[in-house]
């Protein structure tokens, strides 16, 4: 506070006039500084529109007309501008383009790095108006914790990840789909299956069976629970990992055997759960269980082939029985993961860092745009598709290290029946 605006306070009574006052001199700067203020917006914007311009018709987002004089070169229109942080400006879309065409073939962070920000993010508007909003900084580069949560009911969201708009993405598990994550090593699956799975511990509708050879993600964290007699790990007995998962298509028959007349599908309870099943690294399991000798003619199916059958089958049938699949694999390659068509059944496909030839492979041509960027993504940072949204970049949760997986489960996992 200056001396003049501290006199205006506090000997507001000696004013011998309104005009000459200092409340007057005061306001007559606060009006100076607004003017300049603005004026500096008024340029700001007017940099902007021709820098705009220019990338515009850089990257090809421009009309070219015909006119006397020769090519002319129209661009979108800029309307409003805020300068933000972030900035923000709305633009009108010329006639026959797209939101997308902002953030097609790298266009995104193109424009943005031109106008001085990371990213690009464009919200439709009414009409062909569109705003883009210029991000400062990777928005998915500060990670988030996951607290110690848990879901009462499979019909509860459990946190999937944050997305670049800073939305909160959760998942029930009773929602009819089943869930595709892939990713190289050190990517994040497994922080992020840890994160999952501790969330549905303790949900007395929920059992998360399956199969993990490595024998981290299920097996001894889940002693005790309801849970670990639904789970085979480790690679000594693969055999038993081919019975478990028929055990689990047996009891799908007896559920979709049993499913109430006027239905179509069985309603999950604490009698009947919704069984999450777990396939932990599945390329290696059907490696592993190819690599054992095989039955004579006549003498019984090979291991690989009851564990492709079975898991094709909780695929393409489970969803009505109230069985979900939860599938990780290093690459989703057709061939590693039981087929094309088995890769198709997973509705959410989830694509931590791959080659961009991996993520294309899980998520379709839409992918393509992001696979340079994302081949080099930090452990945590994946791409989502699936839940009625396109393809989209996530943050997910973390829940911190190895230990503290196991001692949610200990705190929270339903607990065995004794
Ligand atoms: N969401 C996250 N936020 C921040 N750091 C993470 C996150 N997820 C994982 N990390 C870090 O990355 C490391 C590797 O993660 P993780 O073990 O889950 O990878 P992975 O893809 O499962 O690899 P592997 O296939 O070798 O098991 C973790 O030890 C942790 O330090």
């Amino acid at each position: 506070m200056t001396a003049l605006e501290r006199l205006d306070h506090t000997h507001s009574g000696y004013r011998s006039g309104g005009a000459r006052s200092p409340g007057f001199l005061s306001r007559l700067r606060e009006r100076r500084a607004q003017r300049d203020y603005e004026a500096s917006v008024i340029a700001f914007a007017n940099a902007l529109r021709g820098e705009f311009r220019e990338a515009c018709s850089g990257l090809g987002i421009c009309h070219y007309v015909q006119v006397a004089a020769g090519i002319t070169i129209r661009t979108p229109r800029i309307g409003e501008v805020r300068p933000g942080p972030p900035l923000r400006f709305t633009v009108e879309l010329l006639p026959g383009q797209e939101p997308a065409d902002f953030t097609s073939k790298q266009n995104g962070p193109r424009l943005a790095h031109t106008l001085g920000g990371h990213g690009l993010r464009v919200e439709p508007l009414a009409g062909r108006w569109v705003r883009l909003v210029v991000l400062g900084h990777d928005p998915l580069a500060d990670g988030f914790g996951l607290p110690a949560l848990t879901v009462a009911s499979g019909a509860e969201a459990v946190i999937l990840g944050r997305t670049e708009d800073g939305i909160t993405l959760g998942h029930a598990v009773t929602d009819p789909a089943h869930l595709g994550v892939q990713g190289q090593n050190g990517s994040g699956k497994s922080a992020f299956c840890y994160g999952l799975l501790s969330q549905l511990a303790a949900a007395p509708d929920v059992l998360v069976a399956g199969s993990d050879i490595t024998g981290l993600l299920l097996g001894r964290a889940w002693d005790d629970t309801a849970h670990r007699p639904h789970q085979v790990v480790g690679t000594a007995d693969i055999a038993a990992h081919a019975v478990l998962l028929e055990d689990l298509v047996a009891e799908m028959d007896r559920r979709l055997a049993t499913i109430p007349a006027r239905r179509d599908k069985i309603e999950p309870s604490m009698g009947t759960p919704t069984v999450l099943v777990v396939l932990e690294e599945f390329p290696g399991l059907l490696r592993a269980a190819d690599g054992l000798p095989k039955p004579k003619r006549g003498e019984g199916v090979p291991v690989g082939d009851r564990i492709r059958s079975a898991v094709l089958r909780l695929l393409s049938e489970g969803r009505k029985a109230a069985f979900r699949v939860l599938m990780l694999a290093q690459r989703f390659e057709a061939t590693a993961v039981g087929g094309g068509y088995a890769r198709d059944q997973f509705a959410l496909r989830l694509s931590f860092r791959v080659p961009a030839d991996s993520l294309e492979m899980l998520h379709g041509t839409d992918a393509r745009r992001f696979g340079q960027e994302h081949a080099n993504a930090d452990p945590g940072i994946a791409y989502l598709s699936g839940l009625g949204r396109d393809c989209e970049r996530l943050r997910v949760p973390y829940l911190g290290d190895y230990a503290e997986y196991c001692d949610r489960l200990a705190t929270h996992g339903r607990p065995a029946h004794r």
